[in-house]
């Protein structure tokens, strides 16, 4: 019964399992499924609470001492400023609804790409907002999966986001050792062809909104969610990952622009990546620039940092302050048909490998100190033989 929300018992809680998304099962189980993996938002500013309660209880993107005691109460602070963003933005997240029409699509054409594999089923595993991976996790055994690609909606790799879904999943698997599943891992995607090749489109598209005289002017900005210093010393990947993007992206362009990489939605007093996205702008602002693009290159789809950030605080509000003529911003990805056919290209290409990993996935972080990511990379890279040992 696809599309259907399922309840499931657990202990004396009853929860509602994440809906079932189907390509064309007449009746079957899915031959393969796909759990697509993101960090979620809050549906509806009610949700902002649970939402930032479970962020800052997650020991892979922020460690805090005593986090048990000291997450509740930072959510609490929080949450009435978070709680105005989303009312700015229309009162809740998109990236659900978003990350469903991606999964429908891709699911659609995975069936036509790669129809031996077939039929498949996506799943949403979000880490901070329904459904929750685990959830997922529960619905996808109960549906009776036995093959299953965790897919990252991450581009680009960091411990703290993509390391973090694939710890929930390891974590579920220790606690409910007897699954049937065989999963693999699609960890990372930062220079795939179809992903260039739709921001790219993008910025074309969005640099012809510019009036002609002041095309030339344009600077390009790249923006992505900044990181922790802390967590950029211990070796993640995710700094160099998003620059390979950027740079693919310009090369694919031909540099027709200048343009530069800077870090947005910086969270704490820590030092975190710079420069940061504002301080940019208000530095060529100085230097007499007037036209700016903002390309959102960590995202897949629109949410607070595209919706207010991007484009209530630095387009709109800064940019005007500081004398801009027009700061604009690329479209997200989120339905675009291209995308959508990269995503699928994606799984496509990965169940035709018959890896278990992406090759990075194999090399472990080469500084990174939490202790869960080898242990979660072996469990993925473990045969079916070696789980049941
Ligand atoms: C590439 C994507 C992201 C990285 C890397 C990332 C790291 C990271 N984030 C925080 C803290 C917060 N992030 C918050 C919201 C948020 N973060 C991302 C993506 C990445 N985060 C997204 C898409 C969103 C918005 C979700 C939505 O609206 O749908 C928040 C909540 C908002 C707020 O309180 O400001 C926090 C907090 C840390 C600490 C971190 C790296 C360690
Ligand atoms: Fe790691
Ligand atoms: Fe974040």
């Amino acid at each position: 019964m696809p599309g259907k929300v399922a309840l499931l018992q657990r202990g004396s809680r009853t929860v509602a399992l994440s809906k079932r998304h189907a390509t064309t099962v007449a009746g079957g189980t899915p031959k393969t499924a796909i759990l697509m993996l993101n960090l979620g938002g809050p549906e509806k500013t009610a949700d902002v609470h649970g939402f930032l309660h479970r962020l800052f209880s997650d020991k892979d993107l922020i460690p805090l001492p005593a986090q048990k005691f000291l997450a509740p109460l930072i959510a609490k602070r929080r949450t009435p400023k978070i709680q105005a963003q989303y009312d700015a933005i229309g009162g809740g997240s998109p990236i659900k609804k978003w990350t469903e029409l991606q999964g429908d699509a891709m699911v659609r054409q995975l069936q036509q790409l790669l129809p031996q594999n077939g039929p498949y089923q996506y799943y949403l595993g979000f880490r901070y907002a329904h459904p929750l991976t685990e959830d997922a996790l529960h619905q996808m055994e109960a549906d009776g999966i036995t093959r299953a690609v965790a897919f990252t909606q991450y581009p680009q790799y960091s411990c703290s986001t993509t390391g973090s879904s694939l710890n929930a999943i390891y974590r579920h698997y220790i606690a409910n050792p007897n699954s049937k599943i065989e999963w693999s891992v699609i960890d990372r995607w930062p220079e795939h062809t179809g992903l260039v090749d739709v921001f790219t489109k993008h910025i074309e598209e969005e640099l012809l909104q510019f009036p002609e005289e002041d095309r030339d002017d344009v600077v390009i900005l790249f923006s992505a969610h900044s990181l922790p210093l802390q967590v950029v010393d211990r070796g993640d990947p995710y700094p160099t990952e998003v620059a390979a993007t950027v740079s693919r992206v310009m090369e694919k362009l031909g540099h027709t622009h200048p343009y530069r990489l800077c870090w947005q939605s910086k969270v704490g007093p820590m030092p975190w990546l710079a420069p940061q996205t504002d301080t940019v702008i208000r530095g060529l602002a100085e230097r007499g620039r007037k036209n700016v693009l903002l390309v959102p290159i960590a995202f897949t789809s629109d949410h607070i940092e595209t919706l207010f950030e991007l484009d209530i605080e630095y387009a709109h509000e800064l940019g005007r302050s500081v004398g801009m003529k027009q700061v604009r911003r690329a479209k997200s990805l989120n339905d675009s048909p291209f995308f959508t056919k990269a995503l699928a290209e994606i799984v496509a290409d990965h169940l035709q490998s018959d890896r278990k990993a992406t090759t990075q996935l194999q090399l472990r972080c080469p500084l990174c100190v939490n202790p869960v990511c080898g242990k979660m990379r072996d469990f993925f890279l473990q045969t079916k033989e070696e789980k049941n040992g």
